[in-house]
């Protein structure tokens, strides 16, 4: 080959770190694959933008055929997000023989299945590293590193800028708002940060991390979300009080034939590996049944690291292009999906309340918990200023979810509770 062409869509953050990456790693990419790598054209929204990389303007076109019909472009790189009108491009571009690498992990969540399936139809290799944890390879390490083994569970925080808000709103006492700005200027949030706070982009990572960490088809509906938008300073400083970190926290936990995946914020006992990754750093852990517990760290957003994922992908691709063996990468589930009913989930739970302050109320209050098989590990009573009330804090032991709700549901027609305030997963500590 004398050379390698690419299209990218979208020239944005990570785009514009692809072309940084690609030009000062030239003499690496080179000795990797044995010839120059050389973009080709980029699409953009708008061709005069002022842009983090300074590239040629005859480069930029805002017509997607420029990229996706070129003879002469064999990788198209995928950095401009959104889902449908995107499908539509990649599901071209693979139809053309053209190779794709996505960072998109809102596609992948939804269309990875049927956008591998066509890869694989038009033997070409479809790579999307970058939309899970950003420069952590992480897809690799579970396709490639633990192949072998079987993985029963993967927890992970998969999302840079609720990371980035937690740990700026627990350590240095900022507002939730201050540190969302931040994070949208350094890059980390979505255009529209909704998803990240929401907890759906830690879902979309977790249905992709899942489904190949589990090799079972898991849809983004089947992952129970809730994010961190109600999160409090109070919540905070009682995790601390407890000896906890709290941490938006993708869980997917596979027991026998069955599992669960969910989205949440999780009071982590301050000796888990998960509970000092801070800022915007994404890590995942992995336990399978051979290897036991591993630990992936890393950037999970940003341009340069993001970036780093898409280039090294591309670098899989043209081996693979030298070698002649493109298309042949993807594993299809080998297990049906079976997902676990709320009575074989099992997890402690930290819960706030507000109460009347008057005799009987905690032990009322106790046997609504004993009733439903759930017992305490902490649990703690303050005065609160106003009226005759009182704020209870506790964390049970380990209860099934089923016998959690009907808790909660059996305290609020208590009419001593004024409020149930907040509840959390807990993972960690004593069972
Ligand atoms: N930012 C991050 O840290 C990470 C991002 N990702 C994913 O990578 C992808 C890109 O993210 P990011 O770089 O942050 O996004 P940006 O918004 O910074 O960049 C998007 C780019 O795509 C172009 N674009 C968007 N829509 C269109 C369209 N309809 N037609 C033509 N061009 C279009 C924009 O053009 P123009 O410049 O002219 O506006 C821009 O160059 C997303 O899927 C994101 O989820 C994954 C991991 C980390
Ligand atoms: N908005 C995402 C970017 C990477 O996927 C995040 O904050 O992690
Ligand atoms: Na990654």
């Amino acid at each position: 080959m004398e050379s390698i062409s690419v299209g990218i869509l979208g020239l944005g953050t990570v785009g514009s770190g692809v072309v940084k990456v690609i030009e000062n790693h030239q003499d690496k990419l080179f000795h990797q694959i044995g010839c120059p790598v050389e973009i080709k054209k980029a699409l953009v929204k708008e061709v005069n933008k002022t842009r983090d990389v300074e590239v040629d303007l005859s480069l930029l076109t805002q017509n997607p055929n420029d990229v996706l019909l070129d003879p002469e472009i064999d990788i198209v790189v995928e950095v401009m997000g959104s889902v449908e009108e995107t499908r539509g491009y990649l599901v071209q571009a693979l139809e053309q023989k053209k190779h794709v690498v996505t960072a998109n992990k809102d596609l992948m969540a939804v269309h990875g299945p049927e956008l591998l399936s066509i890869a694989e139809k038009n033997q070409c290799d479809l790579f999307y590293e970058a939309s899970v944890a950003g420069g952590i390879p992480i897809l690799r390490g579970l396709k490639d590193g633990l192949a072998s083994d079987r993985i029963t569970k993967i927890m992970g925080i998969v999302n840079g800028t609720t990371n980035f808000i937690l740990t700026k709103m627990s350590k240095e006492g900022r507002s939730y708002d201050d540190v969302l700005s931040e994070a949208q200027q350094l890059g980390f949030a979505e255009a529209d940060p909704t998803a990240d706070v929401g907890g759906l982009d830690s879902a979309r990572k977790m249905a992709i991390l899942s489904t190949l960490g589990f090799s079972m088809n898991i849809d983004l509906d089947d992952v129970q979300v809730e994010g961190i938008t109600e999160v409090t300073e109070e919540d905070l400083q009682y995790a601390e009080q407890f000896g906890y970190t709290m941490k938006l926290i993708g869980n997917a936990h596979r027991q026998g034939t069955k599992v669960e995946v969910n989205v949440e914020p999780t009071l982590l006992v301050n000796t888990h590996p998960l509970s000092s990754v801070d800022d915007e750093y994404n890590a995942v852990y992995v336990y399978g049944e051979a290897v036991g517990e591993t630990m992936f760290y890393g950037p999970g957003a940003g341009s340069l690291p993001t970036a780093t994922a898409v280039v090294s992908d591309m670098v899989g691709v043209m081996r693979n292009m030298r070698l002649g063996v493109n298309g042949n990468s993807s594993v299809i589930p080998e297990f049906p999906k079976q997902l676990k009913g709320k009575e074989e989930i099992y997890s402690k739970h930290f819960l706030r309340l507000h109460v009347e302050d008057e005799v009987g109320v905690l032990s009322s209050i106790t046997s609504t918990f004993s009733k439903n098989g759930a017992s305490f590990e902490k649990v703690l009573q303050n005065p609160l200023p106003s009226e005759k009330r009182a704020e209870i804090v506790l964390i049970t032991h380990q209860v099934s979810l089923e016998n959690f709700e009907k808790i909660l549901s059996e305290l609020n027609d208590l009419t001593a509770v004024h409020g149930i305030k907040s509840t959390y997963r807990v993972e960690g500590g004593k069972s």
